[in-house]
């Protein structure tokens, strides 16, 4: 029997440091858990550190990985002098040139990779550092299966919960549409703006940013985009910008945080989600499909330069019956970042 509940019970412990198992692997989250937590977990201090294969590419463990699986998850030895704020290092490259990393690490066999690699999935769903520390055959209160994490995924539900008019700078006969959804406590929001008027509205998915949308960040296009967007959305007569709580493609804010650190020290964005143990792009555009369903819109015309949000809808069964290009003026700050987008993220830019 699988159980989208004990998913979503161990998501919960997981952001509050608490112990999990999953299969035959006690884990006990690296971020959130404490040096009195990993003592009681792990009396002996011998429990290995459960890594993702983006993080021990970096710490050049990765050829040591038993099969030669891409993205098997490696797990490091327990040498005696790998205490709490080593287990963090390790587990976290933000750190890596305040307090560079002296080895040696050796990878050891893991046993149940299915299982390993189920737990870093969770952390990610978290929000969290993929990063453990793992005990085999050890106990922890909750227990649940890589079922049980499918069927949460499969489970997520979206209903409207409510409208009302929002006069908008850009707009302001626009109405609001507030969705539930079980799995997070940002709402997905949309903005209906103008009227239907026999052609397929132009649509915006916007992903949350709120460093760009909120603070201004000059890093990202985020900002100017969301405000062209309205803009060009009310000079058609008749569109939905899609307001996304996916932030930092789906890494959540800390995450992305952790990215902006390691591109501070040189790596560009997609580097910096690989080292983190992220994909470089964790957004799954079935959600905005919904929406635009449960908005009774299946044909569309899509604002973006991103080819995979045009792909992702038109999976979900979403007609894309023309893609408007959205580019905005470039910074300083953000011009690098528009590049990667251009040369290693597909945008067309
Ligand atoms: N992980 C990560 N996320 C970032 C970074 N910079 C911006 N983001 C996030 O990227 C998302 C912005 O994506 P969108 O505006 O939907 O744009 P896009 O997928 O690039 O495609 P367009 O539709 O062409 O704009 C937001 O969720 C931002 O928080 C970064 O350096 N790292
Ligand atoms: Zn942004």
């Amino acid at each position: 029997m699988t159980d989208a509940r004990q998913a979503a019970r161990a998501i919960d412990a997981l952001r509050r440091g608490w112990p999990i198992r999953i299969g035959s692997l006690a884990l006990l989250p690296i971020e959130t858990a404490d040096p009195v937590r990993l003592e009681t977990f792990d009396p002996e201090g011998a429990a290995p550190v459960l890594l993702s294969a983006g993080r021990a590419e970096t710490l050049k463990l990765a050829n040591q990985r038993e099969a030669a699986v891409p993205d098997a998850p490696v797990l490091v030895d327990r040498a005696p002098w790998v205490d709490f704020a080593v287990a963090t290092a390790l587990a976290d490259p933000q750190l890596d040139l305040a307090t560079p990393l002296k080895g040696p690490f050796r990878a050891v066999p893991v046993t149940s990779p299915a299982d390993a690699a189920a737990a870093l999935r969770l952390a990610r769903i978290a929000g969290m550092l993929p990063a453990f520390f793992v005990q085999e055959d050890g106990a922890a209160e909750l227990t649940l299966s890589t079922a049980d994490i499918d069927a949460h995924e499969d489970a997520i539900r979206l209903t409207i919960a409510a409208r009302a008019r929002l006069p908008v700078a850009h707009a302001e006969d626009a109405e609001i549409v507030a969705f539930r959804t079980p799995e997070g406590p940002g709402e997905h929001v949309a903005l209906l703006i103008g009227a239907p008027q026999g052609q397929p509205p132009l649509v915006r998915l916007h992903s949350e940013c709120l460093t760009g949308d909120a603070l201004g960040s000059l890093k990202c296009d985020c900002g100017p985009q969301l405000d062209a967007a309205l803009k060009a959305i009310a000079a058609s007569g008749w569109g939905i910008l899609l307001y996304l709580r996916q932030e930092g493609r789906g890494i959540g804010l800390v995450n992305k945080l952790r990215a902006y650190a390691l591109q501070d020290q040189g790596f560009d964005t997609v580097d910096a989600n690989t080292r983190l143990g992220f994909a470089i792009d964790a957004r799954d555009f079935g959600v905005a499909a919904r929406m635009l369903d449960l908005l009774g819109q299946r044909e569309i015309r899509l604002l973006t330069n991103n080819p995979n949000k045009v792909a992702g809808l038109e999976a979900r069964g979403i007609a894309v019956a023309e893609r408007v290009p959205h580019f905005l003026p470039t910074n300083p700050h953000n011009e690098h970042y528009l590049a990667t987008k251009r040369d290693r993220t597909g945008h067309q830019l």
